[in-house]
């Protein structure tokens, strides 16, 4: 499966942190980033990372690209809801389009919890699944 892994700057050791302790799980999933997030990952744990630009210059956007092509099965996004961002706009739509695409989101360490449990138990391939089965129903 395809993971987008983002992280704004004061929760950078969070997602460090958090893909560190997964890692056995995210090293079976091909990983795409924003700039300094996917950096900061693959310095910390070594795992291949496919990075696109910095946030602010258009990352989060560049994985918006992909959920709207149907390319990412999940998102990882640990959000600073405390500082303003220059690019609040490509925040607001990468979250919009994982609603309009029903994506999986995890915008903290809680939810992040419960969706690498829920990835570990196949509940992602099970979801796949389903959409697939929609899909060819729909056709
Ligand atoms: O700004 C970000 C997400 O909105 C993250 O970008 P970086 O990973 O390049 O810091």
């Amino acid at each position: 499966m395809n993971i987008a892994l983002i992280a704004h700057d004061k929760k950078k050791d969070d997602l460090v942190q958090f893909v560190t302790a997964y890692q056995p799980i995210f090293s079976k999933h091909s990983l795409f980033a924003t700039g300094t997030t996917g950096l900061r990952i693959s310095e910390a744990t070594g795992l291949e990372v496919t990075r696109f630009q910095s946030g602010p210059l258009g990352g989060d956007q560049q994985i918006g690209a992909m959920i709207a092509r149907n390319k990412m099965d999940a998102v990882f996004f640990f959000r600073d809801p405390l500082t303003s961002q220059p690019h609040e706009p490509d925040v607001t739509a990468l979250v919009r389009l994982c609603d309009v695409y029903s994506i999986p989101l995890a915008t903290n360490m809680g939810s992040a919890e419960l969706l690498i449990r829920g990835m570990e138990e196949g509940l992602l391939e099970w979801r796949n699944i389903n959409k697939r089965d929609e899909e060819l129903d729909g056709e």
